[in-house]
């Protein structure tokens, strides 16, 4: 989704020196964070990083231990108003195991109120949901589906999804997608955590990436790409002295020799192209930083205060 499409700049989520402590284990540490209405964002770490954590804060389960959480801006642990606009997916849906998808579902909707029938058949239709087994009789990615449509079925205004896709086949994770580009064009905001990049890629307008607790970035999916560094590979038609070349500024040498050069290419191109053009290039080829790659090297592990602040 293009940022251009966002539909308003006011503030859906901020999470202000959020810290979450369970006795002396950490959970979060001062988490800032600031969601936009209309905006996706992705909530991106490592297993144990504190993502749950944080999803549990913003819908008002958990109590920080200091710092401050608002939703459309009210406590959502005070405000049952605001409570209602979020649609919440917990990692784990362990509410009522004994009854069945369509049994749940039905008393949920009564807690909210009422739900309009014909919503839920669509959600049910969509996600083709097994509804009148007990919720602990299903898979997990059946399980998921109904946690789905308990948090779609409000037609919320901030949806709060802690892991959404784990669990389903690719045809429903399509349909789920689907499901969070049509509320997003409604005006909803959404709050996502996933391991799943490549979802994350096709999904969300910015990440925020949490390690050990802490947030150590967050930044559009086009910042990071055009942050990252490139493969570019240049074979010269005669053999040529690179030295000049590889002390270039952002310029990083992989493989070098006379006539090829592997490199990585932080930040513009253009200083190496320039370099490059009068030796003589028979073929040159730049490939763009994969997404993967980038997450990649937020998620591993460095060591305690060395971490990299990407913002
Ligand atoms: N109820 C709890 N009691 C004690 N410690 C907890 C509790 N809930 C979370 N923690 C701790 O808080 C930290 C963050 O956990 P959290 O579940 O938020 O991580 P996560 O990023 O969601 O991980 P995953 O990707 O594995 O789901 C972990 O060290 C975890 O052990």
């Amino acid at each position: 989704m293009e940022a251009g499409q966002r539909r308003s700049s006011t503030t859906a989520v901020a999470l202000e020196a959020l810290t979450k402590r369970f006795g002396r284990q950490r959970g979060i540490e001062r988490v800032s964070l600031e969601v936009q209405a209309g905006e996706v964002l992705g909530f991106l770490g490592p297993n144990g990083a504190g993502k749950s954590t944080t999803i549990r804060l913003v819908v008002g389960l958990l109590l920080p231990t200091s710092g401050s959480v608002r939703v459309f801006g009210s406590d959502p642990r005070h405000d049952v108003s605001v409570r209602r606009r979020i649609g919440y997916l917990p990692g784990e849906l362990a509410l009522y195991p004994s009854l069945s998808g369509a049994e749940l579902i039905g008393r949920v909707a009564l807690m909210r109120g009422g739900v309009e029938p014909r919503r839920v058949d669509q959600l049910v239709e969509r996600l083709r949901v097994e509804l009148d087994r007990p919720i602990r009789a299903l898979s997990k990615g059946n399980r998921q589906k109904v946690g789905l449509i308990l948090a779609f079925m409000h037609q919320p205004d901030l949806l709060v999804l802690d892991e959404p896709s784990s669990g389903l086949d690719p045809l429903l994770q399509e349909e789920f997608e689907g499901l969070v580009r049509e509320r997003v064009r409604d005006g909803a905001t959404v709050f996502l955590s996933s391991h799943d990049l490549d979802e994350v890629d096709r999904v969300v307008d910015r990440v925020a990436i949490i390690r050990r607790g802490r947030l150590v970035g967050v930044d559009t999916l086009d910042q990071l790409r055009q942050r990252a560094p490139r493969l570019v590979e240049v074979r010269f038609a005669e053999p040529v002295d690179p030295t000049r070349i590889l002390a270039l500024p952002g310029v990083r040498a992989l493989d070098a020799n006379a006539t090829e050069l592997r490199l990585e290419v932080t930040g513009p191109l253009g200083e190496l192209l320039q370099a490059v053009q009068p030796l003589g290039v028979a073929d040159l080829t730049a490939r763009p930083a994969s997404l993967d790659a980038i997450f990649r090297s937020f998620y591993e592990d460095i060591p305690r205060g060395e971490e990299i602040h990407a913002y």
